[in-house]
Parts: C-alpha cells; structure tokens; sequence
C-alpha cells in the first residue's frame, strides 16, 4: 500500500470547515439566547430578571459581531518556528477570535497580539515565523493557499522586501471594484500596521499620497482600537468624520465587515445635531467661513445681542409708565456678562435684575400715589395713630421678598415687558443668531471682526437661506457662545440621576453577585428603563452635540478648515485622535497647507506623524503621469511608489463632450463588470451630463452603484473606480483654487483605466500622454 500524499487544501479545509462551524453554534446560541428574551423563563425575582438581561444585551452585541465575519472569516496561518525540540506553534488568523469547545483557541482574531506577526514578518525580519500562509475562500471553500517560507538563505532579497505577502496582495488589488471599500484585514502591510496599532492616545497623522490606503488603516484602526480599548471606547464611542454622504457610504462597510458595528460615521456639515448641510458656498465665501476671524465676528454677533438702552427702558404696564434709568440697565447687562455662562444664561441674571428694577418702580408709583391722598390729610396736622404707621413702613422695604417675586412673575407674564427686555438681550439660538447677522449687511459692517469690507460682503445672504457645510461649524462656535437655558431640564436631569444611581449600586452588587464581571453596570442601569429599544452609543453622541468621544478619526482631513478643526475638537476634549489625509490632495482654498497649520494651535508640538509611502491603486503607468501633475502643482511633495504594474497605458483623447457615450461604452467593454466614472471641470460639467442622460451624477449615495457615474473633482475625491476619464484637464487645473492639485486627485482615482479627454491643447504636466486616436474605439 502506498503513501497517501497529503493535500494541503484538504487539511485546511478541514480545519475552516471546523471554525465555521464554530460559529455556526455560536450564532446559534446567541439567537436562541435572543429569542427566549429576558421577560422568560429562569427564576422571578429582580436578580433573575437582571441576570436574564444582561445575558439578551450580551447575546445581541454578539449576534450583531458574528453576523459580519461570514465572508473569509480565516484568512490566515502563521507557523513559529521550532525551539529545539518543541515544535513552533501554528495559529489561525481571522476577522474575530473563537475557541473550540474545550475552550481551546480555535481562531485568533486578527487585532489580538498573537496575530502581530502575520502582519510585520518580512524576508528580512520574520521574527520567529517560519511560515505565513493566506487562505483564499470562496464562501466556505477553500480554493488556494499561498505560502511565504521565511528561509533567508533561499529567498533573494527583493526591491520591495517590506511588502508582505506580495501574491496575495497583488490579487487583492487586481479585483474589479465594487463600488464599496471592502476590509484588506488579509493583506494588511508593515507600515499600515504600525498606523494601525499606533497608541491610543494623542494626535497620529497619517500622511500619504493617494491609493496609500490611509483610508482602510484609519478604518481597521478604529477596529482595532475598539477590540483593545473596548471598554473606554464603547462607553464614549468613536467618531469617523468624512468628506461627503457619498464617501461615508462608500467606506460604512469595512468596519461591520470586521465586527465593529457601533461606529459613528458623520460629514462636517453633520457635526451639529439637527442640521445635516450638504450644500457649499462659493469658493470665496466658504474661505472666509473657514476662517478664524469668524470666531471673533460670532463673538461679537453674540455682545451685540446684550443691549443696555442708552435712554433707559420705558414700558407701558397696568396702566402705568414702568422705567429702568439707563444707569440701572447698563450695570444689570455688566453683571450678567461678567458671570462666566453663555448669553442664554446670562440672560437669566439680566432678565431678573431689569424685572426687579421694574417692580421697584411699580411699587414706588403705587406708593406714591396712596401718599398723596395722605399728604392731603396731613396738612391739617398727622394724628399719632396716622405718624406712627408711617414710622413703621419708612423701616419696612417697599417689597419683601415674597412680594418682589410675585411682582416680577407677573410682570414677566406682560407681553408687553417681555419684548421689551427681549429686544434687548433675547434668548438665542445659533440658527438665529447666524440668520439674523449673515441677511443684515448693516450689522455684519458694523461689528468689530477683522474681516475686510469684501470679505464681510461675501458673508451676506437673505434670511431664510438654507444651511452650508462651512456653516456648520459657525453653529457649533455660536452654540458655544450661547449655551441653552436649561433650568428645568437640568432639574429633571438631576432627580433621574439620583434615581439611576441608584439602580446602577442595584445592578452593580447584582453582577457582582452573578459573577458576570463584564457586564458594565451603567449599561445595564440603562437598559433597565422600558423607554423603546435602547440607542446604540454611536446614535446617543450624534445626537448631543456635547457629547465626548473616545477616539475620533478625520479622513481627507487637508480639507478641513480652521473653524471646522474647532469644532471636531470640540468633541475630542482629550485630544485622541487619528488625523488621515494629504496635503497635496487639498482642494479647499480654505482647507491645510500644512498639518502644523491646523493642528500646533491645539496640541503644539504633540502630534506624531506617520507616512504611507507606497501606493496600492494606481498601475505605475498611470501613477508616472500623476508624478508629473504633482512636480507641477506641488513641486514639493513626492509621489508614493505603486506595487501594481499591470493595465493599459494611459491615454488621452481629443473629443468634444458630446462624444463622450461612445468612449464610455468601449470602456464599460473593457471592465466587465467594473465602474467607471467621468470626473469633469465644471466647466464641462454640463455638456458631460446632456451627453450621458443615464449616468448617476454627483455624490449622491446611488453613484456607488451605478455602472458609470458623472463627478467633479471634489465629489471624486476618496473615490477609486476600475476605468476613470479625465474631462477637460485644463479646465480642471483653471478651476482649482490652489492651482491644480484637483487634476492630481482625478488622475489617481483609476485602478485600472485612465484616459484623459480634452478639445483645445493638453496641458504641459500631462505630456507623457500622447494622443493616440480621435477615435475611441
Ligand atoms: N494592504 C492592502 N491590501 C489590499 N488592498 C489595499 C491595501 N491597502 C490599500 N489597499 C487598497 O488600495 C486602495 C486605496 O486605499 P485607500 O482608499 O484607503 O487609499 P487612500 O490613501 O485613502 O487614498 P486617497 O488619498 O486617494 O483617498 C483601496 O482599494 C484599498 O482597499
């Protein structure tokens, strides 16, 4: 009887069948678990009832974790090599961990630090592997496996000897797109993973060109940082903050994918609750809304709102003609403004002072008047009885404290007396504050601000007008200066968490009694209260707007402007924060020239910088045309180098738009079932759009997943699409505001096809492009 030669699929095989298994229970028990619910079975009784639903929220946190991972849920092997006799130990890698019955590791979860070494071993440093494996499934299949044996001496060193795992990487990178992002938590490279395993805390920018894949590190470090902290994290949550709707949609798979459900993902215009802005302002308006200054111009939005009437106030009450002297009214607004509050609480203190001094007039013409009818009996002499009263009520204030509260509350019930202290210093909110300052040119030119003449001008809009995404930060500074009078809010607030208290010292002793250590207390407290089904910690933050996350993760951050940066840190009070972008990608005239520009202002000299160098989108071909646009618009950054060599060399086209569909349908050809978009000037905008009635246009969340997709170069950016056509590259380069850098962004967007269209001459920075045929096809 011969060998058997053992076939390495078929053990592998065995062993993913195993773990899928595994997971096949577990997904079976939570669901069971959620389907008996905490009101069933088990004992009566609090106790019971708390351990029953501590076990529903465990068991759905899982399910929601477990649903995710199906798709290549091991991917990876890793071998230490052998100590003497001890053989080394193999571990499985996947997208979670899971341990076997016996409560034996069964998958080690990518994040854990048994799994390091899959990411970092290189020919020249393995560490103590001796093997790296990937696995290719297709469903729960096993189709490949690809091996890397670190045995230095039979291994020539490589050019890219810090890329791992080059064949599985470079399959990964070949796949047609999908129109989402997907996880590369198979393919991770060296210097991803240091981005990703990066501390917690502080300030790590992560700087690379375009295709370096800052956007999926930033997003599997938010797993990761997740998985390792999770107990801070998922207490104060982690926000992801985008560049548009489009873009968040395109990325809001990845982190699901690897387990993490509960992530925050908003654009800047919706950082402030209960506006979602999608709508931008001119170039030159949104520079001056991006600026500094316009803290300064709110700040004295905000004074100029707290008025003390020059002639003293006069207001007609119960028949009567009320006064407060000038004198009177100008200390009661310095009183209230020296009080450390924003103005709608500050406004209490001026409210209550105008109100006193109004009773006090009151009072005074009531008095007053009983006088004279006594003065008329006194002039035929004052009868002891008569002098001995008036003795008394000389000693006696003309209002006690009982009287003066009833006084001012009725006072205040006078319509009349209150839009008379309203005008003066009204409770605000930041919607009518900024509505009220951007439609009054008046005001805006009278307000001491710093900003120019035709820099005010630029500000003025008609009252009413709809919010903008460089609006949104102006909000959330106004919302600072104003605050929100919240008495009684703050009193039912108070007696709720008394009683919360409470009930988390119950539940506490209960899960300590139980045994249950990881349960969260607060979260069970909470959950005890019938109020619907319970908001994740991601839907509680976005809808408070001083709410304090965890960790916050700004992409495409060279687009942030100064006043954006003031309210994203708003939200990260302790500055732990992941910062992605390029700032040679920046498009904004008001967004980063520099990192140090935005970020020494809030942690100086505290930022740490990291750099991806290596591009894993753009075909190197495609990637030498974006060298030389980018020596043209930013002489002095440098280009990151491409792993990939393959497709068609660029081209470029000379045809009028309406020519278009003919040239996109030959592409369309050639990507199968790839996506294709058209990333035009505004100038061309138009004519591209009239001759491609069927193409989705804009960064609307359809595009992802329609076949051809009609952009600008703003809309593009974060994008990656199998075939891209340039339109009107000169048009681009006139139209970008800082000179060009919007062409670099359009050509780095193709994974596989560029060709660039244009009907007057190609611009010099795309030279190495020769016309190749006015025909298309
Ligand atoms: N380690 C990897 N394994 C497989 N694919 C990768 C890897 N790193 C990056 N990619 C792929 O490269 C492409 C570019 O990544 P990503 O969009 O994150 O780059 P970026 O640096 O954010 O680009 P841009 O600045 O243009 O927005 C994506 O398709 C991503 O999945």
């Amino acid at each position: 009887m011969g060998v058997r030669q053992v076939n390495p699929v078929e053990t592998e095989q065995a062993y993913v069948s195993r773990v899928y298994a595994r997971l096949d229970t577990e997904r079976g028990e939570a669901e069971r678990i959620l389907r008996s619910g905490p009101g069933r079975g088990g004992g009566a009784g609090f106790q019971a009832q708390v351990e029953r639903q501590v076990a529903t929220e465990e068991a759905a946190r899982r399910l929601a974790r477990l649903a995710g991972v199906e798709r290549a849920l091991c991917f990876g092997r890793i071998d230490h090599r052998a100590d003497g006799d001890e053989p080394g130990d193999t571990f499985y890698i996947g997208r979670i961990g899971l341990r076997d019955e016996h409560r034996e590791p069964l998958l080690i979860d990518w994040r854990a630090a048994a799994a390091r070494p899959f990411y970092t071993a290189t020919a020249t440093s393995p560490g103590t592997l001796a093997r790296r494996r990937h696995l290719h499934l297709r469903g729960r299949e096993v189709v490949r496996l690809d091996d890397e044996v670190f045995d230095l001496a039979g291994m020539s060193e490589a050019d890219r000897s810090t890329i791992v795992g080059e064949a599985a990487l470079l399959a990964a990178l070949r796949r047609g797109r999908t129109g989402r992002m997907g996880d590369v938590v198979a393919t991770i490279q060296e210097e991803q993973d240091q981005v990703i395993r990066s501390a917690l805390q502080g300030v790590l920018v992560v700087q690379g060109g375009p295709g370096t894949g800052k956007t999926v590190a930033a997003l599997h470090r938010a797993a990761y940082l997740l998985y390792t902290h999770r107990d801070v994290l998922e207490r104060r949550g982690v926000l992801v903050v985008g560049p548009n709707a489009t873009f968040l949609r395109y990325i809001e798979q990845v982190l699901p994918g690897l387990g993490e459900t509960d992530v925050a993902l908003a654009t800047v215009g919706e950082l402030y609750p209960g506006v979602r802005a999608t709508a931008a302002d001119s170039p030159g308006t949104a520079v001056v809304k991006g600026d500094l200054r316009m803290a300064g111009l709110i700040e004295a939005a905000v004074l100029d709102r707290q008025r003390a009437p020059e002639g003293g106030l006069a207001v007609e009450a119960d028949g009567l003609t009320l006064t407060v002297d000038a004198e009177t009214a100008l200390k009661a607004r310095d009183r209230a403004r020296a009080l450390r509050a924003p103005h709608n609480i500050q406004r209490r203190l001026y409210v209550h002072e105008l109100l006193d001094a109004l009773a006090l007039d009151r009072a005074e013409q009531y008095d007053r008047m009983t006088d004279e009818p006594l003065q008329e009996i006194m002039k035929s002499g004052t009868p002891a009885w008569l002098q001995e009263l008036m003795d008394e009520a000389e000693e006696t204030p003309l209002l006690d404290e009982e009287d003066r509260r009833l006084s001012k509350e009725e006072l205040w019930a006078d319509p009349l007396v209150r839009s008379a202290i309203d005008a003066l210093w009204p409770e605000l909110s930041p919607q009518r504050l900024l509505d009220d300052l951007f439609s009054s040119p008046e005001t805006l030119h009278r307000l001491e601000s710093g900003l120019s003449p035709a820099e005010l001008d630029a500000l003025v809009r008609p009252a009413g007008s709809p919010w903008t995404v460089a609006d949104v930060p102006l909000l959330d500074e106004a919302a600072e200066w104003l605050g929100q009078d919240d008495t009684a809010e703050r009193a039912r607030a108070r007696t709720a968490a008394e009683q919360r208290a409470e009930e988390e010292k119950y539940a506490r002793e209960v899960i300590e009694s139980a045994g249950l250590e990881t349960v969260d207390a607060a979260f069970l407290a909470d959950r005890h209260h019938d109020d619907g089904p319970p908001l994740t910690t991601a839907q509680r933050a976005a809808a408070d707007r001083e709410w304090a996350y965890g960790h916050v993760i700004v992409d495409e951050a060279q687009e942030l402007s100064e006043m954006a940066w003031r309210a994203v840190m708003r939200r990260i009070p302790t500055r732990s924060l992941t910062v992605v972008g390029d700032i040679a990608q920046t498009g904004s005239p008001a967004g980063a020239r520099s990192w140090g520009q935005m970020l020494d202002r809030y942690v100086p000299g505290r930022w740490r910088e990291q750099r991806l160098l290596v591009n894993y989108r753009t075909p190197a071909a495609i990637m030498k045309v974006a060298a030389d646009v980018l020596a043209a618009v930013a002489p002095d950054q440098t280009p990151p180098e491409p792993v990939r060599d393959d497709g068609p060399p660029p081209r470029a086209l000379r045809l009028p738009a309406g020519e278009l569909p003919s040239l996109v349908e030959a592409e369309l050809a050639e990507i199968g079932d790839g996506r294709l978009a058209v990333v035009s000037s505004g100038a061309w905008h138009p004519a591209v759009l009239a001759a491609l009635p069927d193409a989705e246009a804009g960064a609307t969340p359809e595009a992802l997943d329609s076949p051809v997709v009609v952009l600008t170069t703003g809309e593009a950016k974060g994008l990656e699409f199998d075939s891209v056509i340039v339109a009107d590259p000169a048009g681009i380069i006139a139209e970008s505001p800082r000179g060009g850098q919007d062409l670099y962004v359009a050509v780095t967007r193709a994974t596989r096809r560029l060709t660039v269209v244009h009907d007057g001459d190609l611009p010099d920075c795309l030279s190495l492009l020769t016309d190749t045929a006015a025909d298309p096809c």
